[in-house]
């Protein structure tokens, strides 16, 4: 269970809140997806949660842990999936997992058989001792998520896992995720697929300007919106059509 309270986050040299006042409860079955347009405030309401970065004020628990009191065990609890790749490209994907692995204190063959495991469900065996550089980017789509999964955290927060994908490498990466929390695991996600998102999520929260504008489930949402055949909809009717563009 993931307990947030009056989350907020100004970056230094900024004078607006990218994160504000956020509440927010998600809870150990979900399937939760944090949707909402760019600059909304998705990726910096996950660096806080994995104590990527600093909140200016409010707190969050996740099982029961806090960053303050409980970091090693919290590392240990959670996995991270980046919106960039966060891989070696002149290792090889084995060698990339092994090292992400042995950050983890992981070693031996029980490192090994988790790594061949993961690389056979996500369809990448044959690719084992190809480095990286010479992967699709689906492909390092997928090596990105099994290098968040090998100590088996309780809750895997993963920005943009699909983005960039074929719709092939996009299944198997959503089939898995699919898996992961039957088996127990808390996912937590962004996208701007929001036909992914519906047909994905249990729950969905839609963030606009650093606050939470509105959440449940999909088909809640949809039934609650005027007019709304789909989550996309929903999230036009509540963010509006204008352009987000800003430098
Ligand atoms: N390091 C930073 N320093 C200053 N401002 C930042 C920083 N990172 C993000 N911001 C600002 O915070 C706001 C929220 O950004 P964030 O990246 O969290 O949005 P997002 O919803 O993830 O967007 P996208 O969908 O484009 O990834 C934006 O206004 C952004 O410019």
């Amino acid at each position: 269970m993931i307990e947030i309270k009056q989350l907020s986050k100004k970056y230094k040299g900024t004078d607006i809140f990218s994160v504000s006042d956020l509440d927010l409860c998600i809870s150990e079955k979900d399937i939760f997806g944090l949707l909402g347009p760019n600059g909304a405030g998705k990726t910096t309401l996950i660096s806080l949660l994995c104590s990527l970065i600093k909140p200016t004020s409010g707190s969050f628990v996740i099982n029961g842990l806090t960053y303050k009191k409980n970091k090693n065990q919290l590392k240990q609890l959670i996995g991270i999936v980046p919106q960039e790749y966060a891989l070696y490209p002149t290792l090889t994907a084995f060698e990339n997992l092994m090292y992400f692995g042995s950050m983890y204190g992981l070693k031996g063959n029980k490192l090994k058989l988790k790594i061949k495991a993961a690389l056979q469900t996500l369809g990448l065996s044959q690719f084992s001792n190809k480095k990286i550089n010479t992967f699709s980017g689906g492909m390092k789509r997928r090596i990105n998520l099994i290098a968040s999964i090998l100590h088996n955290p309780k809750v895997l927060f993963l920005d943009e896992p699909t983005v960039g994908v074929d719709v092939q490498s996009k299944n198997v990466i959503i089939n898995y995720l699919k898996e992961l929390n039957e088996k127990g695991t808390t996912i937590i996600y962004t996208s701007h697929h929001l036909n992914e998102a519906e047909a994905f999520c249990t729950k969905v929260a839609i963030i606009d300007h650093g606050r939470i504008i509105t959440q449940g489930p999909p088909k809640s949402l949809i039934s609650d919106q005027k007019n709304a055949n789909n989550l996309e909809d929903v999230f036009l009717a509540l963010t509006g059509h204008a352009l987000r563009d800003h430098a």
